[in-house]
C-alpha cells in the first residue's frame, strides 16, 4: 500500500522518466491553483494530492496491456485518471471527454501549457462525441457501472481493456452486472486506498 505523500511520489518516479515527473509535479500545483477559481477536488485532498490523485491514476498503468496506444477516459473533470496519463504516457494518443465548459476550456489549456501534443480534449456529453476504437477506456467517479457501460461499450473491442477505479463499491457494482457482462471483469486491490477495488475488464460488454 502507497502511504503518504513521499512513498507516492517515489511510486510515480518508478513508472514513469524524468520529464514526465516534472510535467506531473506541473500539473499538481496548476490544479491546486485552479481549485481556488472552481471546485475541482475536495480541499481536503489538496494536501494529499499524490496520493489522492496521482498515484491514484498513475496505478492504472500496472493494468494496461502492453501494446496499448490509445486511451478514452471519460468525465476527466479534474484530470484524474486520463491527464495524469496523458503526461505519464506521451507516446500515447490520449482522449479526454469533458461536459462541462470550465473544465473542460480548462483542461486544454493544460494540455497545450504542458505540450501534450498527443491528448485530444472533447468538450461535450460523452453521448455526442463520436465513436471511434480505444485500447484502453477508463473513468473515475464518473457514472454508476451499467450507465457507464451503455454510454462507452461503442468506443470499445474485443481487446478493448477497462479500468475503472469504483473506490468502496467495486465488488459490488461488478456483483449487480448481467452474468454476461460480469464475466469480462476482475476486481484489483487499490494500491492508495485499502478499502477501494480497481474494475479491471477486458472486450466489448455482451449485447452493447
Ligand atoms: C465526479 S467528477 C470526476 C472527475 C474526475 N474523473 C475525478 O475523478 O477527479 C465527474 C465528471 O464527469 C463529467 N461528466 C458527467 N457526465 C458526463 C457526460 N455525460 N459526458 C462527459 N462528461 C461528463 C462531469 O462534468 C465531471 O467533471
Amino acid at each position: 500500500m502507497i502511504a503518504g505523500e513521499s512513498a507516492a511520489r517515489a511510486y510515480c518516479a518508478g513508472l514513469v522518466d524524468e520529464e514526465a515527473m516534472e510535467r506531473l509535479a506541473a500539473f499538481a500545483a496548476i490544479v491546486a491553483e485552479e481549485n481556488e477559481r472552481q471546485n475541482l477536488i475536495a480541499k481536503a485532498t489538496l494536501e494529499h494530492m499524490w496520493q489522492r490523485h496521482i498515484a491514484d491514476s498513475l496505478q492504472l498503468l500496472e493494468h494496461v496491456p502492453r501494446e496499448t496506444s490509445t486511451l478514452l477516459d471519460l468525465g476527466t473533470g479534474a484530470g484524474f485518471p486520463g491527464m495524469a496519463l496523458a503526461i505519464a504516457r506521451p507516446d500515447w494518443t490520449t482522449h479526454l471527454v469533458e461536459s462541462r465548459r470550465k473544465r473542460f476550456e480548462w483542461l486544454a489549456d493544460v494540455a497545450a501549457r504542458l505540450g501534450l501534443k498527443s491528448c485530444a480534449v472533447h468538450g461535450s456529453r460523452l453521448e455526442l462525441v463520436d465513436s471511434f476504437p480505444v485500447d484502453v477506456i477508463c473513468a473515475r467517479a464518473f457514472a454508476p457501472l451499467p450507465k457507464l457501460l451503455e454510454l462507452s461499450a461503442r468506443f470499445s473491442t474485443r481487446s478493448t481493456a477497462w479500468l475503472l477505479p469504483k473506490g468502496r463499491s467495486a465488488a459490488q457494482e461488478m456483483e449487480a452486472l448481467p452474468a454476461n457482462r460480469r464475466a469480462m471483469f476482475h476486481v484489483e486491490q487499490s494500491l492508495t486506498d485499502a478499502d477501494a477495488g480497481i474494475l479491471v475488464g477486458k472486450g466489448r460488454p455482451a449485447g452493447l
